[in-house]
């Protein structure tokens, strides 16, 4: 049995899961085997992950295995680190050769897909992408073999993209992380790949995506937005419903394991031998796998041409490349290989000399205490990545210059361009004269500036460890879980047609609620089409008879501006709120202006300015004004260029005019709105009800509440406004801390909410329409199914009154209105008993 001590110490277990293990075999004989570090900065970024959890890792072991001695021997080593083998055998070929390292890898840096070759039929795009997937339910037998209750599954890069998928489906429950150690790149080149929807969706299935910056994951999500047609939201990915939580985390290394080696006698003893090696030279280091994203080709010219333009320079620098050699088998790689030696053959031929070359270039890789000593004794790092997902070479390489303060030149192309930035001198790799300029500059260097830089790049370095990237990505990936359980919950429920009618009619005070545009109408495609709206014919009968019924109050709140409403809605006996309710009318009355007392509107003129200026400038967007919000809208306008505009604009507004005023600020997808603090369709909604109350001279309270509308996602909070379980939890929090408060609008929705609404919990139904990400407790597919909606509402009550009668009606209600001596109703009318637990009086 385990004791309570032990439970309590019982630790996390974590499954990490990557095409590489930490360490690659080499066979020594039948049944024995020599394990080392496997070369590659995921690995390294692993190792630093947090000790705290019992972690396994599930991977490749480097070589392949086919005799069942050798693989049992091989699992048996590799349990002692704690790694259990994937063999991939048969598949390994096309699997990692071809489908991860021939397409995927260019694809994800910008490079490309390769062209097919159809000479050799037994490898295609086809055949690359079945061992791949193959491949992928092979690492999933694994886990399934190895899998406990309560494992957290962390899946690594780009060769795993259908093992999210495939776990889910074995079970749903496993916590499944997925973090990308490459770029992901622009949606234009991802669309290019054959099977692109299907990989994307399966990334889709887990629960946390991680990458190590900000431009590769809103590639992905755009990228995803775009394939796919989901939603991309500031969380990650929504598809009905489901929430795949997008996020940063950029990886580190473990500083300390750099700067204990560097401590090393050992170490110490090769710094000395390298500088006397290279005594009187200044050392330019480069360490990269032999890879065509590593830039090697364009650093080496960018250092001739510095050796070309610096005559002086040619005796005192010498460039140390460590290739490390990489994927040998994949045909891109070895054309490279051969490239590099050529270039640094003729490089070294024209600025050699018998005793000194300029550049010394290894095709292997050295062990980790050369390299630091390397690292130590550099003057220069030199990386010109064309793309790369973060490049810790350079961490690694700060790490290793507390004594140094040597100089970073960093390609703006690599994720640690974004980290390191402020540090470094960064460079355009495929710019050598920009490459050659940043070499001098580098080497140049007065103390004081190596010193400054090089302190702003250990700060980041020693402070955003493997261990910080670990941790924080294992915490997110439990909260996200529980939230998207819950989020899933949260999808809104179809209508109960059925039950909105019956409940309808056996209501007394009717109140039905809608909005304008994407409601009683199609969407507009754009701005010109406001003018030229028109309801549907037959909404026009609908809405008649519903607006005659003396039990029924129909209100339409709208962003739309006073004159629309107007002359859409003038021949209805309906309320209009413009504005979003700044402004109110019933149409046999005058507009009364609703904005609350106080409200700052002198942002407004500049904002106007600004939104005018952008307009201009920006071909096919518009902007609409009213006299408490704004809105710019480039849908119309191309899209990039409209979100750079996007950008600039909000600079200009914060500079400006909105620098020190009350507004709200949303960034809509293709639309900037300013408006007022607070101004919602929720916060109005109290303030009309009560004026239709007092107006109406209610003597009942509202029974039935029906919402629905294309709404803003602000705008969604007039769905909770009218939820009997919120209205309760306000009143139970606003009565208790009434003596705490004077906000005048609190006290009012108190006492509102108390006299005005007696809802039984089944008698509101907010509905939105087509959003699948919902405040309402409903949704419905289109404009389409609300009007049909109220149509039947209309038919549905006997008591409804005919066109005629309503005339009558309305007469009627004209009358008593112009006589009415406002009574407040809450004499008559019983008061709703509180929730449970508020047993303070009740202001009324
Ligand atoms: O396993 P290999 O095929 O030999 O390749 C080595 C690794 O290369 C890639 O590394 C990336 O991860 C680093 C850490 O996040 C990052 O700094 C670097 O920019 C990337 O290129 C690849 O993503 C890994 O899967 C490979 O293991
Ligand atoms: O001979 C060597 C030289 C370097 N490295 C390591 O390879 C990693 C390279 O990581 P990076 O993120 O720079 O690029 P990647 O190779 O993963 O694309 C670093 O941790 C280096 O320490 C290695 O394993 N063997």
């Amino acid at each position: 049995m385990v004791s309570y001590d032990e439970s309590c110490s019982k630790r996390q277990r974590l499954l990490v899961v990557a095409n590489r293990l930490p360490v690659s075999a080499k066979r020594t004989g039948e049944n024995s085997w020599s394990l080392e570090m496997s070369p590659g900065g995921l690995v390294s970024g692993l190792l630093g992950v947090a000790a705290e959890f019992e972690t396994k890792w599930v991977g490749w072991p480097g070589v392949d295995v086919y005799d069942v001695v050798g693989k049992n021997a091989l699992s048996k080593s590799l349990a002692d680190m704690k790694c259990i083998p994937v063999f991939l055998e048969e598949v390994f070929d096309q699997y990692y050769n071809g489908y991860c390292n021939g397409i995927l890898w260019p694809i994800l840096h910008h490079m490309g897909l390769p062209q097919e070759d159809h000479k050799d039929t037994n490898k295609t795009y086809q055949t690359q992408y079945d061992a791949y997937k193959k491949a992928n339910r092979k690492f999933l037998d694994v886990i399934i073999e190895n899998y406990e209750e309560g494992d957290l599954v962390w899946i690594h890069d780009y060769h795993l993209l259908f093992l999210p998928q495939y776990l889910k489906e074995y079970n749903n429950k496993i916590k499944i992380g997925w973090f990308l150690h490459s770029p992901f790149p622009s949606s234009e080149v991802f669309k290019t790949l054959p099977s692109r929807s299907e990989l994307l969706r399966s990334v889709l299935t887990a629960d946390l995506l991680g990458f190590h910056t900000y431009d590769f994951a809103s590639h992905f999500v755009r990228t995803c937005t775009r394939i796919l047609g989901v939603e991309g939201t500031h969380e990650g990915i929504v598809d009905h419903g489901k929430v795949t939580r997008v996020a940063v985390f950029p990886i580190g290394i473990d500083p300390n394991r750099f700067l204990k080696a560097c401590e090393l006698p050992e170490v110490r003893q090769q710094m000395t031998e390298l500088k006397q090696r290279f005594a009187g030279k200044k050392v330019i280091l480069g360490v990269d796998r032999l890879d065509m994203i590593k830039g090697i080709p364009q650093k080496f010219l960018g250092f001739e041409k510095f050796l070309q333009e610096n005559m002086d320079w040619r005796d005192k620098v010498v460039l140390v490349q460590i290739a490390v050699p990489t994927r040998n088998n994949v045909p891109e790689y070895q054309k490279l290989k051969s490239q590099v030696h050529g270039l640094a053959g003729r490089i070294n031929g024209r600025f050699g000399s018998v005793s000194s070359l300029p550049i010394h270039h290894l095709d292997c890789s050295v062990d980790f205490n050369f390299l630091c000593a390397l690292y130590a004794i550099a003057d220069v790092m030199l990386v010109t990545s064309l793309r790369d997902g973060m490049n810790l070479v350079s961490y690694e390489f700060i790490a290793c210059q507390e004594a140094k303060k040597g100089v970073l030149v960093l390609s703006e192309f690599a994720g640690a361009a974004q980290s390191l930035g402020a540090g470094a001198i960064l460079v355009n790799p495929w710019d050598v004269t920009e490459v050659s300029s940043a070499i001098k500059e580098a080497l140049n260097m007065s103390a004081e500036e190596r010193d400054e830089r090089h302190r702003l790049n250990f700060q980041y370095v020693k402070t955003h460890s493997a261990k910080k990237w670990g941790d924080d990505f294992i915490s997110e990936l439990h909260d996200t879980f529980s939230e998207s359980d819950m989020k899933i919950k949260k999808i809104p429920l179809e209508l109960p047609q059925q039950d909105v009618i019956q409940r309808y009619s056996k209501s007394n005070n009717r109140l039905i609620i809608l909005g304008f545009f994407g409601t009683l109408t199609e969407p507009m495609k754009n701005q010109n089409e406001e003018l030229d709206l028109k309801l549907n014919p037959e909404l026009k009968r609908t809405l008649k008879a519903l607006c005659s019924d003396p039990k029924t109050t129909v209100l339409v709140l709208s962003r739309s501006g006073k004159n629309i409403l107007d002359k859409i809605f003038g021949e209805y006996n309906i309320w209009l709120a413009a504005e979003n309710g700044m402004f109110l009318r019933d149409t046999i009355g005058e507009w009364v202006t609703n904005i609350p007392e106080n409200m700052d509107l002198d942002w407004v003129d500049g904002t106007k300015n600004v939104f005018k200026y952008f307009t201009a400038r920006t071909p096919r967007s518009f902007f609409e004004a009213s006299e408490t919000s704004l809105v710019w809208n480039y849908e119309n306008a191309d899209v990039e260029f409209g979100r750079a505009q996007a950008r600039d604009l909000l600079q200009y507004l914060w500079a400006g005019p909105i620098s020190n005023a009350s507004v709200d600020v949303v960034r809509g997808n293709h639309s900037v709105e300013v408006h007022a603090v607070g101004e919602t369709k929720g916060v109005a909604v109290g303030r009309i009800l009560e004026e239709i109350v007092r107006k109406k001279s209610m003597t009942t309270p509202v029974d039935y509440v029906f919402c629905s509308g294309y709404f803003l996602e602000k705008d969604e909070d007039i769905y909770t406004f009218f939820k009997p379980e919120v209205v309760s939890s306000k009143l139970s929090h606003e009565t208790r801390s009434k003596s705490s408060t004077s906000n005048h609008s609190i006290k009012k929705k108190k006492h509102l909410s108390l006299n005005v609404l007696d809802l039984e919990k089944g008698n509101y139904f907010s509905v939105a329409i087509g959003q699948a990400h919902t405040k309402a407790r409903y949704v419905v597919d289109s404009s389409h199914d609300v009007v049909d909606l109220l149509h039947k509402l209309a038919v549905a009550d006997t008591t409804t009154a005919t066109t005629s009668d309503s005339l009558s009606e309305t007469e009627d209600y004209q009358t008593r209105n112009a006589n009415a001596d406002w009574k407040p109703w809450i004499n008559y009318v019983k008061i709703r008993e509180l929730a449970v637990g508020d047993t303070e009086p009740v202001d009324i």
